[in-house]
């Protein structure tokens, strides 16, 4: 940027190209509009919207989950008042399901903290014989798998810059695990992407898939995409689906039954 700051009269209509020439070569893609505005006036707005209800179903797609992530990561807002405002309006399980995830966020931040840039690369071993390829698979980085759920999941990323933490978990375990690509090429997808991509939440939790952050991988199976979609995808699905194992055949397949 010039350093020229812009009208304070530029109708909405008018930011995707004044900000997409003057941001020219920092992103990929037409520039345009996130679905949910920016700014401390519309964040305080989705904070005080929000009540938690139903936030028990927070794992499954259709779980009424707070969206809050992406004023979070650009300090539109803070994670103590928003554990403040859950305190307030939020209670019994769902409240404190509800600030165990921000206490999560919390603690990646203080990671970050400590180990500085040493989270872009493995914190641990692998605790499975790993072979991890460096780059990103043309089909993955074009949403053309072929698997109608990944292929969604990369929509999702790509054209609302938002996934549930549930498809972000899916997909790193598809694409660390099924494809054998490093948690690194994930992580830069993301990064540029999701509209709350960060370093700390973003690098750690595929670490945590990857179980390069943690004692075993993160992976799923055909039943848990079912149940958590709550039929989206696999009812349809004709694709030869590489999910579709009991737990302890994936097991097998994917990391010899070390995991
Ligand atoms: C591979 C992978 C990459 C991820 N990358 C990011 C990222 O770049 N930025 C990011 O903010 N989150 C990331 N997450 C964590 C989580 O998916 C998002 O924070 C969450 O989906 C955001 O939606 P929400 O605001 O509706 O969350 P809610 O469920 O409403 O939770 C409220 C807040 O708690 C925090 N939170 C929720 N779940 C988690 C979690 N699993 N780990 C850490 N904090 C959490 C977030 O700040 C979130 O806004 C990632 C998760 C995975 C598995």
């Amino acid at each position: 940027m010039t350093g020229t700051p812009l009208p304070a009269d530029l109708p909405d209509d008018r930011l995707p190209d004044v900000l997409g020439k003057a941001l020219a070569g920092l992103y990929t893609g037409p520039a345009r509009l996130p679905a949910r505005p920016g700014g401390r006036t519309e964040a305080l707005a989705a904070l005080h919207a929000w009540t938690g209800a139903g936030y028990a179903n927070r794992n499954f797609l259709h779980g009424n989950v707070s969206r809050l992530s992406m004023y979070l990561r650009h300090g539109m807002l803070g994670l103590r008042e928003v554990a403040a405002h859950a305190r307030s309006v939020m209670r019994g399980r769902e409240r404190d399901e509800f600030l165990r995830q921000l206490a999560w966020a919390e603690f990646y931040r203080l990671v970050l903290r400590q180990e500085g840039a040493r989270v872009l690369g493995n914190l641990e071993d692998p605790k499975y014989p790993a072979r991890w390829t460096p780059d990103l698979p043309d089909d993955v980085r074009t949403g053309a798998t072929g698997l109608p759920c990944v292929d969604a999941w990369l929509r999702h990323l790509m054209r609302d810059g938002w996934m549930h933490n549930h498809e972000r978990l899916w997909f790193a375990a598809y694409l660390v695990h099924w494809r054998g690509v490093h948690w690194r090429a994930g992580y830069a997808l993301f990064r540029e992407h999701l509209l709350d991509g960060d370093i700390a939440n973003n690098a750690l939790s595929w670490q945590w898939v990857a179980s390069t952050f943690s004692n075993k991988p993160y992976f799923m199976n055909r039943d848990n995409i079912d149940r958590y979609s709550s039929g989206r995808w696999c009812g349809t699905c004709t694709a030869e689906c590489p999910f579709r194992a009991p737990y302890e055949t994936l097991e097998g397949q994917l990391f010899g039954g070390r995991a």
